[in-house]
């Protein structure tokens, strides 16, 4: 089993210690626990978004201190719990968060591949300010998904979403991700998603 990422000994303001963890690479792993056992920190924590008190995360082998975080942040992303698009079209989104990233836009094939695997059949034209939480929550995760990363880290993709469309996305996602060598990590509560998708299971107990 190939490793892309371990934590060690890795303590969070003294308020959340962590059991060492190991993420396979090409894995899709889901991440449960109760409330406030430091899922979502863990996932910042990876990606560098919040620095650990005490204890190191190795990607690849390497301390992620060694890696310039804007480069961890391109391999590494996450996909926050909270959905952040800016007002305007759905193109008009891709276009901004490619353009904060020095990257020029997909073309419009593309763009509309990714809107397909999160299930959103709206033209690219369309505004997003006007959708439901969760077709914007699925906007907002095929930008993301889009970008193509070594691992994919999802806060609770589906919190905004029914039980078809939950499996249906995390279906298709698992699918890309699974064919493109994509690590995925993924935080949900769901436990039908979790029994059908993970094939690495983790769970965080407060261990404080
Ligand atoms: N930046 C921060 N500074 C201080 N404490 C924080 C910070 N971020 C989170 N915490 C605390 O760390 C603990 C874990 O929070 P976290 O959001 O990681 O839990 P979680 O397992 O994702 O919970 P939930 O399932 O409710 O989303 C909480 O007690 C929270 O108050």
């Amino acid at each position: 089993m190939e490793i892309i990422l371990k934590t060690r000994d890795l303590d969070f303001n003294d308020i959340i210690r962590y059991k060492d963890l190991e993420i396979s690479k090409k894995k899709i792993t889901f991440i449960t626990g109760e409330s406030g056992s430091g899922k979502s920190t863990l996932l910042k924590l990876i990606n560098g978004t919040l620095s650990p008190s005490k204890g190191e995360i190795y990607y690849n082998g390497i301390s992620i201190l060694n890696i310039d975080s804007i480069e961890l942040r391109k391999e590494i992303i996450l996909v926050s719990q909270k959905v952040f698009l800016f007002s305007g079209t759905i193109k008009d989104n891709f276009r901004q968060f490619y353009e904060y990233r020095n990257l020029e836009c997909p073309s419009d094939e593309r763009m509309i591949q990714f809107l397909e695997i999160c299930q959103i059949p709206f033209s690219l034209d369309k505004d997003c300010s006007l959708m439901s939480g969760g077709e914007r929550q699925r906007i907002y995760i095929a930008i993301f998904l889009s970008f193509e990363p070594k691992i994919l880290m999802l806060d609770e993709p589906t919190s905004a979403l029914d039980n078809m469309n939950s499996i249906n996305v995390i279906e298709n996602i698992t699918h890309f991700c699974k064919h493109r060598e994509i690590a995925v990590i993924i935080i949900s509560h769901d436990n039908t998603l979790v029994e059908r998708y993970a094939e690495e299971h983790i769970v965080l107990k407060k261990e404080v």
